[in-house]
């Protein structure tokens, strides 16, 4: 599903990320952890064409996301608040991008539905522009958009932060259900390691823009990513 070769991102002559290889398979769900300035917001930008690499490639579907535009059609993300439209109710936007991705409004209802325990009332139906809704709010609502119209990869940068404890919960629960009923290939950026580990086929752990571990997920995994955190604490 994504094949990233030799790529490089620096800013003013300073390498900021260097991955020679990455390939995600379709399917996998593909997490990505790494203390504060480790290159997961960059890698995940580079991939949805929103900055430009320095060198090397990503290819989404064997196609070129700086050069060719078909890989939008299957793919979903949200990595932060302005991918929403501010000025809109959460039922405007949602009416916007189901005209976009052409969902039936049964389809965007369905979808919604699925969402309704995370929403928590607290959404829909209140005459609020999406402006005026809460971080973790805001968070919800960009997700659900992200995973409307059947995309068959996800991109969701840091998707439990600022979410309550209950929300985060929930919110697993959903992309497991995507994750089984709908194939959906996931790259997803973590400082929850509990959460990452447990929504995660493989992670990679980043440090300053490298690959440090490169893990298939199994029981061990959790104790693994948090002996590596901790040994950077004692060093
Ligand atoms: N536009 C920019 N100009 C200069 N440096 C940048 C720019 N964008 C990102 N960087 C640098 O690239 C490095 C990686 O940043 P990035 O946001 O990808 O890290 P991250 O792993 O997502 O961190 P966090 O966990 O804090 O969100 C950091 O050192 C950051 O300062």
């Amino acid at each position: 599903m994504i094949q990233i070769h030799n790529l490089k991102k620096s800013y003013h002559k300073q390498t900021v990320l260097n991955v020679p290889e990455i390939n995600i398979p379709e399917g996998q769900s593909f997490g990505l952890v790494g203390n504060n300035g480790a290159g997961k917001t960059t890698l995940l930008r580079l991939m949805l064409d929103l900055i430009r690499a320095s060198e090397g490639e990503i290819q989404i579907d064997n196609q070129s996301v700086k050069d060719q535009e078909d890989w939008k059609n299957i793919t979903g993300s949200f990595i932060d608040e302005k991918f929403l439209i501010h000025y809109l109710t959460p039922e405007e936007y949602f009416q916007f991008l189901a005209k976009i991705r052409g969902v039936s409004a049964g389809d965007v209802s369905m979808h919604l539905k699925l969402f309704e325990p995370l929403f928590n009332d607290e959404i829909f139906g209140k005459k609020k522009y999406i402006r005026n809704l809460s971080k973790g709010n805001k968070k919800k609502l960009g997700i659900a958009a992200a995973l409307l119209g059947d995309p068959k990869l996800v991109i969701l940068d840091e998707p439990f932060e600022n979410l309550d404890p209950t929300s985060q919960i929930r919110l697993k629960k959903i992309i497991q259900q995507f994750q089984k009923e709908k194939s959906v290939t996931f790259v997803i950026s973590s400082h929850d390691l509990n959460h990452v580990t447990e929504i995660c086929d493989r992670i990679v752990i980043l440090d300053k823009g490298i690959i440090i571990k490169d893990m298939e997920v199994t029981e061990s995994t959790l104790n693994e990513l948090t002996d590596y955190f901790s040994s950077s604490v004692e060093n």
